[in-house]
């Protein structure tokens, strides 16, 4: 792997359990890109971003993450190479029973943060990016979508990693929302951050276009050197979404 490319996977399986999802899969993805990943409902999107941050096992092919060789990894390293990584899920996992400061204290504190000016000077960092200052106090519950999305987004960048994991981010989201989040999702890009996001937001895709993976029949492939025009109106949204 060269040290411009954040992501390579070379003739890698993809399981869940006993199923094969995804098979022969070959990825470069070079530092600093933006790369959507798209396909039908149980293509293996998901799948695909579970093997990057090592939650599902890797049984053949070769894999680099951010200069973590998954084949090699051991259980007790995982949280190193978590640590290179941001995930941003649809449904958010934000811890319901705390409010969002002390949801980004959780994550720090997990991470290896004991003293207790730079956790919040972290905190406030992150939250003044997301445009959320004014809601550290918050609960969860109290917060919108978007807004919880954007508590996400912070909680992700808080270790400053390379490579952010976005699995539909705007799947819950109205168009204007979602052009928000997609702001603050671009301008961490602009700062030389890799981010790779699972969509089916065809009005993302549309207002926002990047090189494109898609998944189909077991196999990811770029949409830029399909032998065939990819119908990306098959495997997205309504565009009135
Ligand atoms: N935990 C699991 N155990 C067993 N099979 C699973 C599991 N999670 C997903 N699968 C199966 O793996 C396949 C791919 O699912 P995956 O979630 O990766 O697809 P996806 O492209 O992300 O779909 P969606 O657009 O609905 O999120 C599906 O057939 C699904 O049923």
């Amino acid at each position: 792997m060269s040290s411009e490319t954040i992501i390579a996977l070379h003739d890698v399986d993809v399981f869940q359990q006993d199923q094969l999802i995804l098979t022969h899969v070959n990825l470069d993805v070079k530092v600093g890109e933006f790369v959507y990943l798209i396909g039908k409902v149980g293509s293996g999107k998901s799948s695909l971003i579970k093997v990057l941050n090592a939650e599902l096992d890797l049984f053949s092919g070769t894999a680099e993450v951010a200069g973590f060789d998954l084949r090699k990894l051991k259980r007790s390293e995982i949280p190193f190479l978590r640590r290179k990584m941001g995930v941003v899920f649809q449904d958010f996992r934000l811890l319901t029973d705390r409010n969002v400061q002390e949801n980004l204290e959780f994550v720090l504190k997990a991470t290896g943060w004991k003293i207790e000016k730079a956790i919040k000077n972290r905190i406030h960092e992150v939250m003044e990016r997301v445009g959320m200052k004014s809601k550290l106090k918050s609960m969860p519950h109290e917060l919108s979508g978007g807004e919880q999305q954007r508590v996400v987004i912070a909680r992700a960048i808080l270790n400053d990693p390379e490579l952010i994991l976005a699995d539909e981010p705007t799947g819950n989201l109205d168009p204007e929302t979602s052009d928000e989040l997609m702001g603050i999702l671009k301008e961490i890009n602009s700062q030389g951050k890799t981010i790779l996001m699972a969509t089916h937001d065809y009005h993302v895709l549309n207002r926002y276009p990047a090189r494109t993976l898609v998944c189909a029949e077991q196999k990811v492939s770029d949409s830029a050197e399909a032998e065939q025009e990819v119908d990306f109106s098959e495997l997205l949204d309504e565009q009135t979404n």
